[in-house]
C-alpha cells in the first residue's frame, strides 16, 4: 500500500484557460479537491492573441511555440502576468491560498535554452530540474503553487516551457515524496478514437497502444506531447495519469493511465 501522502497537480490548457465559463467551473472543481494540489496553466491561445492584436506572427513547430525576443516579451506579460495572476486572484477569492510562480521565482525550475537541431525555437527552455523540496514545504504550509508555463537558466534569461512538460516534470521532481496523480484537462473527454466525437473514449492506454494509435493517425497533434510527458511521468514514479474533461476532475472519468 502506498503510504505517501497524496499530491494532485492539474494542468488547465488554454482554450479552458481563455473562456470566462469554463476558466470559473475549472477552478470551482480545483477549489473542491481535497490535499495537496498543485495547478499548472497554459495560455498559448492568449499568447497567440495578444501577439496578433501587436503584430507579432505566431509560428508553432510540433507543438511548440517558437520564441523570438518579441515573443518573449509577450510570453511573459501573458503567462507571467495576465493568465496567472487572474487565476491566483480567483482561487484567492475562493478561500484557496494560491501563490503564482514562474520557473525563475523561488528558482523553483531551472531550464536551458533548446539547443538548435533542425528547427531554431528561439528562447525556448528544456528542464533541468525541479525543486521538489521548496514545492514541498510550500504545500505543506496549505499554499498552493499555481505555476507558469516560464523557467529560468539561472543567468538572467527567462524561457518558454510548454505547459504540458512544466506539469510533468513537477509531477516527477514530487513522485519521491509524494503519492502523485497528474491531470491534464482540456476540452475533451480523454483520448479519442476520433478527435471529434466524445463518445469514443479510451478509458485506459498504455505506450504499446499510443505508439500503434500514433501509427494509425488516431492520436495526433498536441496529445502527443501531452502523452509522451505522462508515460515519461509514470516512469519516474508518478503514481496515476489522468486526461480528462476541465469539468470532470473528480478522478472517475477521462483516459487513465497507470503504473
Ligand atoms: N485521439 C485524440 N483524442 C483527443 N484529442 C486529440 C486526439 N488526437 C489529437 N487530439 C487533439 O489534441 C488536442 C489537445 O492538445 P493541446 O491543444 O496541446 O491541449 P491543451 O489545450 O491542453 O494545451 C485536442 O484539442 C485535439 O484536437
Ligand atoms: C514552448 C511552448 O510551446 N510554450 C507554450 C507555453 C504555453 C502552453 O503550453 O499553453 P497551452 O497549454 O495552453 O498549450 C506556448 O507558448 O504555447
Amino acid at each position: 500500500m502506498n503510504m505517501k501522502e497524496k499530491l494532485t497537480i492539474i494542468k488547465v490548457g488554454g482554450k479552458i484557460v481563455e473562456e470566462e465559463d469554463s476558466l470559473h467551473q475549472l477552478l470551482a472543481a480545483f477549489t473542491a479537491v481535497e490535499g495537496h494540489k498543485i495547478l499548472v496553466h497554459g495560455g498559448g491561445r492568449s499568447a497567440t492573441k495578444v501577439a496578433a492584436q501587436l503584430g507579432i506572427e505566431s509560428q508553432m513547430i510540433n507543438g511548440r511555440r517558437v520564441t523570438d525576443a518579441d515573443m518573449l516579451n509577450v510570453v511573459t506579460m501573458v503567462y507571467g502576468g495576465l493568465v496567472n495572476k487572474n487565476i491566483v486572484v480567483r482561487l484567492q477569492a475562493q478561500g484557496v491560498n494560491a501563490l503564482g510562480l514562474t520557473g525563475a521565482d523561488m528558482d523553483v525550475i531551472r531550464s536551458h535554452k533548446r539547443p538548435v537541431k533542425d528547427v531554431d525555437y528561439g528562447f525556448v527552455g528544456d528542464v533541468d530540474a525541479v525543486n521538489g523540496t521548496l514545492l514541498a514545504d510550500l504545500i505543506r504550509k496549505g499554499i498552493v503553487p499555481v505555476m507558469a508555463p516560464l523557467t529560468h537558466d539561472g543567468q538572467g534569461h527567462i524561457l518558454n516551457t510548454n505547459a504540458d512538460t512544466i506539469a510533468g516534470e513537477t509531477a516527477k521532481a514530487m513522485a519521491d515524496v509524494f503519492d502523485v496523480t497528474l491531470m491534464y484537462c482540456f476540452e475533451k473527454k480523454g483520448v479519442l478514437r476520433d478527435a471529434e466525437d466524445d463518445d469514443s473514449l479510451i478509458p485506459h492506454i498504455n505506450e504499446s497502444e499510443f505508439k500503434r494509435y500514433v501509427e494509425e493517425g488516431i492520436i495526433q497533434g498536441g496529445m502527443i506531447p501531452k502523452l509522451e510527458n505522462s508515460f515519461e511521468a509514470i516512469h519516474a514514479g508518478v503514481s496515476k495519469v489522468i486526461i480528462t474533461l476541465a469539468t470532470a476532475i473528480d478522478g472517475v472519468s477521462g483516459t487513465v493511465i497507470e503504473r
